[in-house]
């Protein structure tokens, strides 16, 4: 038999995983998929298995989902349905993202016990991902011990990032000793969506300097110049930086003292109320984005402020890595609110045609799949919406290190 094709690839979040089966022989995806909701009564399960002529029908259960293990294995039972199960001799291999990978992982890496070992280590830096990676890990290996599982982090592509930006201004040796720095997260994201803006352009990667929105539930931005990551807005962990679904982004931390000394709280309730009751949901009750329009569009002036809170952030941050750049080539909108949510990018870039940015309503207003810019002819800086496909650059990279490493 020829050499196996096929990446199985898992994107395992807080309480969701998104899931691909690819064959990397000729790129062509053979099933996608969702878990969503997972630990809530009411999990979701999509499975869309793609024909050849690319048609598509998708099939969908709702029932509880307890945990990732459970949910990696309602994956594994959707695809054997299909004759596409994980006992398929034609598997090459299965590649996860991992979200944190410290200072030690800046390429993917093939999961030894050690290596498992680590990126648990590495759960209190990364509370409501590495857990799941983790599961996810595990419960891959135990269905294919005999496969390799591979972990492509979002950490890595930001460990280009100079000194400056990554060090916090704090005492070093205390830095140090704790290994406290900005990692950066989303990286596969921003790799992926710089790259193809580059070719958007009709440039190679290493001439362009891009500004990468990456709004999903967790949002961040970074400055990539010449394909390298040299700013980021996520920082030790996956709080900092822009207003998310449910966490704050940046505060004074003075805020953490306050809140035990004053209000009483606890270091862990205070995680909590940063990481899941803050951000879009803590400022009007909805992390949707859809459901904050639409409440807008009715006059509801909590929905308004928090929308109002979110532009004025990412606007911020715009500006910062225009500064960190010097020149900008374009500004790319990715992931559930940037691909999708044209409001957001109108109101991020209204005001900022003195930098050569400028938004064409009727370009913005276009859905697509494909990407595209959105900028008026005469800007100076292009601005695109870009989606995202980590799953794809995850499978990119696993079949790459395995086939490399069988030669
Ligand atoms: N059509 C849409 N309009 C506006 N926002 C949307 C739309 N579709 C998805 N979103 C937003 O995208 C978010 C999910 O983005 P996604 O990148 O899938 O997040 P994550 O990977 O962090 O789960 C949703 O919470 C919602 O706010
Ligand atoms: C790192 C991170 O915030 O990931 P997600 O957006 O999937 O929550
Ligand atoms: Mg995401």
């Amino acid at each position: 038999m020829s050499n196996p094709t096929r990446v199985l690839v898992l994107n395992s979040g807080s309480s969701s995983v998104k899931y691909q089966l690819l064959d990397m022989s000729d790129g062509a995806r053979l099933a996608v998929g969702l878990v969503e909701r997972i630990g809530e009564e009411t999990s979701r399960l999509v499975h869309t298995p793609l024909t050849g002529d690319g048609s598509a029908a998708g099939r969908e259960r709702t029932a509880a989902v307890p945990d990732h293990e459970a949910a990696l294995k309602a994956v594994a039972e959707e695809l054997a349905a299909d004759g596409l199960g994980l006992d398929s001799p034609e598997l090459a291999a299965i590649g996860h993202r991992v979200v944190h990978g410290g200072l030690r992982f800046s390429e993917p890496t093939v999961v030894t016990d050690e290596v498992l070992a680590e990126i648990e280590r590495l759960i209190p830096v990364a509370p409501l991902h590495n857990p799941a990676n983790v599961t996810g890990i595990r419960t891959a290996r135990a269905l294919r011990p005999d496969l390799p599982q591979v972990a492509v982090f979002d950490t890595a592509f930001h460990t280009s990032m100079p000194e400056h930006a990554a060090r916090y201004a704090i005492d070093v040796e205390t830095a140090d000793a704790h290994r406290i720095r900005r990692y950066g997260f989303h990286g596969t994201s921003h790799a992926y969506v710089s790259r193809r803006v580059a070719g958007l352009l009709g440039k190679d990667p290493a001439e362009v300097n891009v500004i990468v929105l990456h709004l999903g539930n967790g949002a961040s931005a970074s400055a990539v110049a010449g394909g390298r990551c040299v700013d980021t807005s996520m920082g030790l962990t996956p709080l900092e930086g822009l207003v998310m679904g449910t966490r704050s982004g940046d505060i004074d931390p003075a805020v953490v003292f306050h809140l035990e000394r004053v209000a009483g709280m606890a270091t862990d309730e205070i995680d909590v109320l940063l990481n899941k009751k803050s951000g879009l949901v803590g400022l009007c009750g909805d992390n949707d984005m859809r459901e904050i329009r639409r409440r807008i569009d009715e006059g509801d002036e909590r929905a308004q402020l928090a929308f109002d809170i979110y532009i004025h952030r990412l606007k911020k941050y715009i500006g910062a890595y225009y500064a960190v750049l010097g020149r900008v080539d374009a500004v790319a909108f990715t992931a559930g609110v940037g691909e999708n949510a044209a409001p957001v990018r109108e109101a991020a870039v209204a005001g900022l045609e003195e930098l050569g940015l400028a938004v064409d309503a009727g370009l913005n207003a276009v859905r697509s799949a494909e990407p595209r810019l959105i900028s008026p002819e005469y800007a100076r800086v292009a601005v695109a919406v870009v989606p995202t496909d980590e799953e794809l650059e995850i499978a990119r990279q696993t079949y790459s290190l395995v086939t490399s490493a069988a030669h």
